[in-house]
């Protein structure tokens, strides 16, 4: 892992306080976004840690997975699959759901793929810029399976997961929360 990446995701990213009586410090991830060279690296050093693994299609969980998991299906040369959170506007046609265990927020999210996107014999990274509880990781592990596809593990851009949960989903990320 380039250590100037490193450098640059901890200078860029901010802990904010909310106000209001919010109990803790939210994340602030916007300043990775907004530099073009972060950007430019993020991909390719996460791709880098699952190239061995030869995966054939990148899946990650709207929101902020939308922004990540493009840039490391680039770097892949593959293709990239959106998972949805339930709740909004149905998606009109076939779809894979899976209900995720409570997660960083407490909420037990649904989370769908379109059927049609995963074909068996797919070895799916499933991409996500924070792993917390590994609860939304989980959901699209059982979505990937259910698609006769094979999950091959889990790229974050920071870890925050216990070490049983890491090995469980096979999570690699360039950074540890606590570097944070
Ligand atoms: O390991 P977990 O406890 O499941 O938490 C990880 C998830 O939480 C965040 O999503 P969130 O929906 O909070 O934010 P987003 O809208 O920015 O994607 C993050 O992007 C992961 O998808
Ligand atoms: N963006 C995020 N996703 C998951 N867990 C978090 N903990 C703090 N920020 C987070």
């Amino acid at each position: 892992m380039s250590s100037d990446l490193t450098t640059e995701l901890i200078g860029a990213f901010r802990w904010n306080d909310p106000g209001h009586d919010f109990p803790h410090l939210v994340s602030d991830l916007s300043g990775w976004w907004r530099s073009p060279s972060i950007l430019h690296a993020l991909g390719p050093a996460l791709a880098g840690l699952f190239v061995a693994e030869q995966p054939t299609v990148v899946v990650a969980p709207e929101v902020t997975g939308f922004v990540v998991g493009p840039l490391v299906a680039i770097a892949l040369e593959v293709g990239f699959v959106e998972a949805y959170k339930g709740g909004h506007a149905p998606v009109a046609e076939p779809m894979t759901w899976a209900q995720a265990a409570p997660d960083h927020k407490g909420r037990r999210l649904s989370l769908g793929v379109r059927t049609r996107q995963l074909r068996p014999g797919d070895r799916a990274l499933i991409v996500d810029d924070w792993i917390t509880t590994g609860a939304q990781s989980r959901a699209l592990g059982e979505i990937v399976t259910a698609c006769g596809a094979v999950p091959v593990g889990t790229a974050a851009i920071v870890a925050e997961c216990t070490p049983e949960v890491a090995a469980e989903l096979r999570v690699r990320s360039i950074l540890r929360a606590e570097q944070l």
